[in-house]
C-alpha cells in the first residue's frame, strides 16, 4: 500500500538547509495498523505531510497505491487528498468547522468532494460514540468529543489510508483508549490501512507494528509477536514493547543503523572492523 525507497527531504530557508528525511526506508501493508516512533525531530510529521500529500518528497520513492507522490501533478494530487488519504491532527481544530454541527462537519468533505452521503455520515458519527451529540454545535462538545468528530471526518470519503498525527496528544489516557479502539475497529470493519505518528509508547501494544525513525531514517522495527493479542499493559517497565519482537532495519544495500548509545559505548567513531564467525556478524572497534 505504502513503499517509500531512500525518501529525503530537505527544506530550504535562504541560508540554511534541514535534511529532515534523509533516505527512509519504509514499507506498509494494505490493511495493516500501525505505528511511527521517534524522538521530536526525527522526521515523523515530514514522512506523514509528504504521504498525505501536503507536502513533496526532495528526492526517492514515495508509492502510495496506484499514485506515485514524486511524479504527481497539483491535480492529481487534491483528487489523491481528497479519495485516497484520510488525516488526523492533534490540533484537531485544523479538522473542524466551529459554527457546524457535528453531522455538518462530517458532511462538509463529502460535499466538496461532491457526493453527501448524509447516512454514511450518521453512520460514521454512531461509530466513534456520538450518536446522540451529532446535532450539537462543535463548540458544545468536549475536547475528546471533537476528536472523534474529527476521526469520523478523516473517514468520511472512504480513504483507503488513514495517517493521524498524535492523535492522542492532547487528550487523557481513558480518551486515548477509547481513540485507538475507534481505530482499531475502523480498521477490521472497514479495512482502512492505518498510519498513526507519536512519541507515546504506551500506544505501542495497541497497534500491529511499530517502526522507530531516528535522523530521519528508518532505525528498528518492533512487531508484535502475536497478531491477534491487543495487550493493555503492552510495556515493560522500560518503556519498550515487549509483546513485540524487535528488528533493526536492513536497506537494500545492506546498510543498517547502530544505536549512537552503542558506538559510544565502545568508542567507535568513524570505523568499525565487521567479523562474521558463521552465526554471528560481530562489530568491534578498529584495533
Ligand atoms: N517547514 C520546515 N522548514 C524547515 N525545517 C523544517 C520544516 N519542517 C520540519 N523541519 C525540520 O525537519 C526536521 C524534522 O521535523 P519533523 O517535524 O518532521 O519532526 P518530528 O519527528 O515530527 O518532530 P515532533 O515530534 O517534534 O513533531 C526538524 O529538524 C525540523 O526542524
Amino acid at each position: 500500500m505504502i513503499q517509500c525507497e531512500g525518501l529525503v527531504k530537505i527544506f530550504k530557508s535562504s541560508d540554511v538547509e534541514v535534511v529532515a528525511l534523509q533516505g527512509l526506508n519504509l514499507t506498509v501493508n494494505q490493511g495493516e495498523m500501525m505505528a511511527i516512533i521517534g524522538n521530536s525531530g526525527s522526521g515523523k510529521s515530514t514522512l506523514l505531510n509528504i504521504l498525505g500529500g501536503l507536502d513533496r518528497p526532495t528526492a526517492g520513492t514515495a508509492v502510495v497505491g496506484d499514485w506515485d507522490l514524486l511524479k504527481m501533478t497539483d491535480a492529481q494530487l487534491v483528487e489523491y487528498k481528497r479519495h485516497t488519504v484520510g488525516f488526523i491532527w492533534q490540533n484537531n481544530g485544523r479538522n473542524l468547522l466551529p459554527y457546524l454541527t457535528a453531522l455538518e462537519n462530517v458532511e462538509t468533505p463529502m460535499i466538496l468532494g461532491g457526493k453527501r452521503d448524509r447516512a454514511y455520515a450518521m453512520q460514521l458519527l454512531e461509530w466513534v460514540g456520538l450518536k446522540d451529540r451529532m446535532h450539537n454545535k462543535l463548540h458544545q462538545l468536549s475536547g475528546g468529543e471533537q476528536q472523534r468528530v474529527a476521526i469520523a471526518i478523516s473517514l468520511s470519503n472512504r480513504p483507503k489510508i488513514l495517517l493521524a498525527d498524535e492523535p492522542t496528544g492532547s487528550v487523557d489516557s481513558e480518551t486515548c483508549d477509547t481513540i485507538m479502539n475507534i481505530f482499531r475497529k475502523m480498521n477490521k470493519e472497514l479495512g482502512v490501512t492505518i498510519v498513526i505518528v507519536t512519541h507515546d509508547l504506551t500506544l505501542a501494544g495497541k497497534v500491529d507494528r511499530i517502526v522507530a525513525i531516528r535522523d530521519g531514517l528508518t532505525s528498528t522495527e518492533f512487531v508484535k509477536r502475536n497478531p491477534n493479542l491487543d495487550d493493555e499493559q503492552g510495556l515493560s517497565e522500560a518503556g519498550a514493547p515487549d509483546v513485540h519482537e524487535a528488528f533493526v532495519i536492513i536497506d537494500r544495500a545492506g546498510r543498517l543503523q547502530v544505536p549512537k548509545e552503542y558506538l559510544e559505548a565502545l568508542s567507535i567513531d568513524s570505523r568499525a572492523t565487521l567479523e562474521f564467525d558463521g552465526e554471528r556478524i560481530v562489530i568491534t572497534p578498529p584495533r
